[in-house]
């Protein structure tokens, strides 16, 4: 029982009130033993809770996973978990969601037994066992809380923990509050359970994160505009795949492949470069395996400098450098080297696949793989097809990326793709926001205020700044024989802030090597300081070019950065880039840290109002009439003229024939 329908939290509940129910059962003189198969979750696992006994099957899942809903476990789990498992435990379980294995919840004593055999069965033979054994010491709302002596600093810790976990989230705090009302008599504790949980309830956090719920499933019924889909295509087995070029990217792509029971071909060309792969990746591998405590088998990893192995794989993934006449040669080598059926699928985060897709023999078989840092560990994969990709290529992606416990989205080929599409806007204001007197730090601040997971300048610094400084010379906007603006600089007719180009020529290329937006420890630093050369840096710059710096407040920092981005968002839909706005949720909440309180950044800008989004846009323009992503999408101005239509609607309002395809 995987808890409640999601679905009925938006009408009217039917059925009858879950909370009476399990204190019903609780409460009866017969022993009632629940048998678990599968997954307990949420409310499921509450009634079993309720139940006098718990035998679960050894591939049993248990989990409140309720605060990814943006809700509390509310039929009394908040209350009988930290009387069974003591408030530490319960509180880590209640505050993450997260689901602990059969075996695990043997340890914490969740359950009683677990059984390999059929767990009906085996509770029937134990219910027998236990009928005549009083009930009363099983009852565990009856249970006094098991508080132990420095029980306010777990909770105050369990507090700063959901405060920084949650990055303005209301749910996880609301857990630490209801656990902490475990510690009252049961009948009270649940009047509190009962209390945070209306608040909730009806709460837009709650809307937006049971939206995230429903669009990451809805984006695996994919589909492209030639009418190939999910349900008409079929995706093909991989039995081997291999990964070309063993860089930060390929490295953890491996691993993923691995971790998912693929045998991987693992290539480089220079044996240096492949050693210290090998060693990473089987470093990486080795924690995997002590953490999700399975059998692994190592030996599916084979690390090769030779070609010839290719011809058994049926898929290659090439990370190789972002460098399009590099990737292009590779792929016509690639051509003749695997075998006619094999899939080339390429990493590449912004080049043109159609343009590698062209130097092979078979473009129906190419298709990016668009993989996020750390590749094993983000759950997101961009699957970008061509005007040339097969259903059954496109289908095969997707279907590798559900393999590998990522989600994954098709979406059509275009410079950026999605992602990095609808960051430039962003990133490109809050080099803006430096020019006119803002600090990297102020920038950030503002945006992780409002729950990103890390501000522009902190993640570029991450990412390394030389990798947009790569992009911006080979679109020709820097780099020699590029002619320098006046005053403000312009470029290809359009305002372009060179400050990010500047600090590169510095050599500070961001965490790597030490400072970049901001000052480190050391190359390969973390910790992020702010760094009184960029100050004087940016006071300089704004001299030599006239510019007198005024005080920015968070607000313009947000409907720049933001609305930006969310513009962009609507041309990607104008573009047909994708065939639904709840694609470009998921991929920003799972691939770019964006809040998942607030739906994403589309379903934000409905809820913000579109009106509101318009008018902002409309009012910088006018004061930046040289920023064209500034200018009000089409289709942004199109659907505040139709009464702003709920998100499910806006794709109806695009003109047949826009798409790009
Ligand atoms: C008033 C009492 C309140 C109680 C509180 C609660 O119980 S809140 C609900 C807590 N439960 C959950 O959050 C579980 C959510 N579901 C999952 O984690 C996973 O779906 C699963 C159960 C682990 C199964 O995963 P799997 O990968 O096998 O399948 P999908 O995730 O793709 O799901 C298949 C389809 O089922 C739909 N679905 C799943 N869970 C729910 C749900 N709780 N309510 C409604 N619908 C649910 C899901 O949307 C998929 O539907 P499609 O139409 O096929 O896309």
């Amino acid at each position: 029982m995987s808890g409640a329908d999601i679905r009925e939290f938006s009408r009217p509940m039917t059925g009858p009130a879950l909370v009476p129910l399990i204190d019903a059962i609780e409460a009866g003189e017969k022993p009632v033993v629940a048998a678990i198969e599968g997954m307990a979750l949420g409310g499921g696992l509450e009634l079993a809770l309720g139940c006098h006994y718990r035998i679960a099957h050894s591939k049993a899942q248990l989990g409140l996973p309720e605060v990814t809903l943006g809700l509390i476990p509310a039929a009394g789990g908040t209350q009988r978990l930290p009387r069974l498992i003591g408030f530490p435990a319960a509180l880590d379980m209640i505050i993450t969601g997260r689901r602990v294995s059969a075996g695990d919840a043997l340890k914490l004593g969740i359950v009683d037994q677990v059984t390999e055999r059929n767990a009906g069965e085996v509770a029937v033979a134990f219910a027998r066992s236990v009928v005549d054994c009083p009930l009363v010491s099983r009852r565990l709302s009856t249970w006094p809380p098991l508080c132990p002596a420095d029980l306010d600093n777990i909770l105050q810790m369990a507090l700063a923990r959901a405060w920084q976990r949650g990055r303005g989230a209301l749910a996880p705090v609301a857990c630490v509050q209801a656990v902490q009302a475990a510690r009252l008599p049961y009948s009270q504790g649940m009047q509190q359970e009962q209390k945070l949980m209306s608040m909730l309830f009806a709460s837009p956090q709650a809307r937006a994160l049971q939206y995230c719920f429903f669009s990451q499933r809805a984006v695996g019924k994919w589909s492209m505009p030639n009418g190939a889909c999910w349900d008409n295509s079929t995706a093909r087995p991989i039995r081997k795949a291999a990964v070309i070029g063993l860089g930060t990217m390929g490295r953890g792509i491996a691993v993923c492949l691995v971790l998912a029971g693929i045998p991987v071909i693992a290539m480089e060309t220079d044996e240096k470069q492949l050693e210290a792969a090998r060693r990473v990746v089987m470093a990486l591998l080795e924690k995997e395996v002590q953490k999700l405590a399975v059998g692994l088998h190592l030996g599916l990893i084979h690390f090769t400098l030779e070609q010839r192995y290719l011809r058994e794989v049926d898929l290659v993934i090439e990370a190789v450098f972002e460098d399009l006449a590099l990737k292009k040669q590779l792929f016509a080598e690639l051509s003749s080297v695997c075998h006619p059926d094999t899939l080339l699928c390429t990493n590449t985060s912004q080049l043109d696949v159609d343009q590698l897709a062209t130097a092979t023999s078979r473009p129906d078989l190419v298709v990016g793989m668009h993989f996020f840092a750390p590749a094993n560990k983000i759950k997101l994969l961009e699957v970008v097809f061509t005007s040339r990709s097969s259903p059954e290529a496109v289908a095969t992606a997707m279907q590798l990326g559900k393999w590998l416990g990522k989600v994954s989205v098709a979406v059509a080929n275009c410079p950026g793709f999605v992602g990095n599409r609808m960051l430039r806007p962003y990133v490109e204001q809050a080099g803006f926001l430096l020019e006119e007197g803002a600090t990297p730090e102020q920038v950030d601040s503002a945006l992780e205020h409002f729950g990103l997971a890390m501000g522009v300048f902190r993640m570029s610094d991450l990412s390394g700044l030389d990798v947009g400084w790569r992009v911006r010379k080979a679109a020709g906007l820097t780099g020699p024989g590029v002619p320098q603006g006046q005053l403000l600089q312009t470029q290809q007719g359009y305002r372009y802030s060179p400050l990010a180009d500047l600090i590169c020529q510095k050599g500070r290329l961001g965490q790597k090597t030490g400072c970049g937006w901001y000052l480190y420890e050391g190359p390969g630093g973390h910790m992020a300081r702010p760094d009184p050369w960029v100050h004087a840096f940016l006071e300089e710059y704004r001299r030599v070019h006239g510019l007198q710096p005024r005080s920015i407040g968070q607000q313009e920092v947000l409907e720049r950065c933001l609305f930006a981005l969310i513009n962009e968002g609507f041309r990607v839909l104008e573009d047909r880039i994708v065939m639904d706005p709840v694609a470009l949720d998921v991929i920003y909440v799972l691939g770019y840290g964006w809040p998942a309180h607030t739906g994403g950044p589309m379903y934000y800008a409905g809820e913000v109002g579109l009106p509101r989004v318009l008018g902002r846009l409309e009012y910088y323009q006018r004061v930046h009439p040289d920023i064209p992503h500034l200018r009000p999408s089409a289709l942004l101005r199109q659907l505040v003229a139709k009464g702003s239509p709920p998100i499910h609607k806006w794709m109806w309002h695009i003109e047949e024939g826009s798409s790009r395809l």
